[in-house]
């Protein structure tokens, strides 16, 4: 798929640059249909970007944000995707439908997956996304039998750098309206060259949305 590519100074251009993004684009979805759906990826990188977006005059009250991926560990622990959105947010009135993956219920993790699938709208507005170095996306990591789920929309990895997740399934990726993609330091140059150019050896170059816009510091685009 073709992605648009915008290259930044530094790391703290590039959170600056997509809440931009996010603020336009929540903006034009509450005009066209009274509510922004945002899905959310982990990894340091969205940080800056969520503590920017706290700071901006964003229509609380008609954004809902879902998690893209979490890793199966307690709630607080500092591993959580969701802990770091959290305090990023800070005190933004943010309505977080948050993966359940301390569902213990019966059928399990894979249970509480299809559950969380269950909560998903028939489209994301905007689905932010990050860049491993080993060219993974959300916790769609190299080998994993997760890359081959067609008929789920949410399922659970084997254990990946030191813990299980549950993720967003490539159908659930393509709900998007749009894919915001957010690239900073020098490990993430090989990947981001090869998702450009297409290539689906990596997990990433499987993703496909109607859009996508990839903002990357000159580190990662190597210039
Ligand atoms: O493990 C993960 O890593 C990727 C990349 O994170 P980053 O901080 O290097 O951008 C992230 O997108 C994914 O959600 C996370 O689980």
């Amino acid at each position: 798929m073709h992605h648009d590519l915008e290259v930044l100074e530094t790391p703290a251009d590039v959170a600056t640059a997509a809440a931009d993004d996010v603020l336009r684009r929540s903006e034009a979805a509450v005009a066209d249909h009274g509510r922004f759906t945002f899905a959310v990826s982990g990894g340091h990188t969205p940080w800056a970007m969520f503590a920017e977006l706290a700071r901006r005059d964003m229509a609380w009250d008609r954004v809902v944000i879902y998690q893209v991926d979490e890793r199966v560990a307690p709630a607080g622990d500092p591993d959580r995707n969701l802990t770091h959105l959290r305090e990023s947010l800070g005190s933004a009135p943010a309505e977080v439908v948050p993966m359940p993956v301390n569902d213990t219920g019966p059928g399990g993790l894979e249970a509480a997956a299809d559950r969380y699938a269950a909560t998903l709208p028939e489209r994301f507005d905007l689905v932010h996304l990050g860049l491993g170095p080993d060219g993974h996306t959300a916790s769609l990591v190299p080998n994993d039998p997760v890359l081959k789920a067609t008929d789920h929309l949410v399922a659970i990895t084997g254990p990946y750098q030191g813990h299980q997740r549950m993720t967003l399934t490539y159908p659930a990726l393509a709900r998007a309206a749009r894919v915001l993609w957010l690239v900073t330091g020098a490990d993430k140059q090989e990947p981001l060259a090869k998702l450009l150019a297409g290539d689906e050896s990596i997990p990433a170059g499987l993703v496909r949305a109607q859009a996508s816009l990839v903002l990357a510091d000159r580190q990662a685009a190597g210039r």
